[in-house]
């Protein structure tokens, strides 16, 4: 069978309308158009594909016995050739609601991220696809310099190529964690913890494909900063840090998402308020970044973007525009030009890609 790409999209939405979209892409043009969608789903915020299980798993808001508000995630099967999503479970992840997961690169392990519990929760895929039982739930403890500071604000974990850390963004507690995962028993175990600026606001990270660096998006003081990874003691260490920002922008601007070109080349981030996509080239040699354009996102709030598999597309999730913006992008500059497609959606905030064979 051929393989086909796939773009699935997550937002902000109530139980009694639709939350989470399954997408065809058109890769000669990076059009997407919807070909299913999941009611029933609160506030289904951010979503993990499973390429090898055919399964994608959505954070939402759930409740626990008493009816407090939880952190839970669903799990669906989506059959590519029916273009159809079907839910297969859903289970509480963390006792407080999460903004982020993540699966580990065997795809037998979730990860999700609680801003507003500083919580870090660790959940079993299962053989069949569904979400097990949480697995463990991780506190993490502190403040920082900002009123959102005042508690740890724990916002993404995303897993290095080897399989073996997980780094975690505390946009509360200005610190970049690095776990080390034990897929066997289903834990975690600290190993590094590395302090930036305060006031910077850790969000989001992803490593480089093939160099020894890593990325964080500083959501607060509209800064990224690279690091220096070292996979033999899971410690990362400070290069650099850049501005995502024109220098002459005075109004309010709150960081997003981050990605590299699959080719390691260039590095997006997204910034609200500012409303663009930084643009940067990546040096082959040290890793440091030079800015190569502010490309405006077309819409308020870019709250998350994806690089296509093949580089040619980014697609933007603007939830305040209400839409998903289509840009093409310029493999040999880095720099994105809007093409005039656009998907329209309600307050997108969050747009990954699968290819499912
Ligand atoms: O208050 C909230 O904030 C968190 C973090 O969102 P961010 O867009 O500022 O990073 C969000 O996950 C949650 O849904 C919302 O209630």
């Amino acid at each position: 069978m051929n393989n086909r790409t796939f773009a699935f999209i997550g937002s902000y939405a109530s139980e009694d309308g639709p939350g989470l979209y399954a997408c065809s892409y058109d890769e000669q043009n990076g059009r997407l158009t919807i070909v299913d969608r999941a009611d029933g789903l609160p506030n289904p915020t951010f979503l993990v594909p499973n390429e090898n299980m055919g399964t994608i798993y959505a954070i939402t808001e759930g409740a626990d016995a008493e009816g407090r508000r939880c952190g839970a995630a669903a799990a669906f099967r989506f059959d590519a050739s029916e273009g159809r999503l079907r839910k297969l479970n859903e289970e509480l992840t963390t006792p407080a609601t999460t903004c982020h997961i993540e699966l580990d690169r065997t795809s037998r392990l979730a990860f999700t991220a609680s801003y507003h519990g500083g919580l870090l929760g660790v959940s079993p895929i299962l053989s069949d696809g569904r979400i097990g039982p949480s697995a463990g739930v991780y506190r993490h403890e502190g403040n920082s310099v900002l009123p959102v500071q005042s508690q740890a604000r724990v916002h993404s974990v995303i897993v290095d190529r080897q399989n073996r850390y997980a780094v975690v963004s505390d946009l509360g507690l200005d610190k970049v964690f690095v776990y080390r995962i034990d897929s066997a028993d289903e834990s975690l175990s600290l190993r590094s913890e590395t302090s930036i600026a305060p006031g910077s606001g850790p969000r989001h990270f992803v490593f480089h494909p093939q160099l020894p660096y890593g990325y964080g998006i500083n959501e607060l003081n509209g800064t990224i900063t690279v690091y220096a990874f070292d996979a033999d003691t899971g410690t990362l260490s400070v290069a650099q840090t850049i501005s995502t920002l024109p220098d002459t922008w005075q109004g309010d601007n709150v960081c997003a998402d981050i990605h590299l070109s699959p080719d390691g080349k260039f590095l997006y981030g997204s910034n609200r308020g500012h409303d663009s996509i930084a643009v940067y080239r990546v040096d082959a040699a040290d890793g440091r970044l030079t800015l190569v354009q502010h490309a405006p996102t077309l819409g308020g709030h870019p709250r998350n973007f994806a690089v296509s598999p093949d580089g040619r597309f980014v697609l933007v999730a603007n939830r305040d525009g209400n839409h998903i913006v289509t840009f093409a992008r310029d493999a040999e500059s880095g720099q994105l030009q809007p093409t005039g497609i656009e998907l329209e959606v309600s307050k997108p905030v969050c747009v990954r890609f699968a290819t499912f064979g």
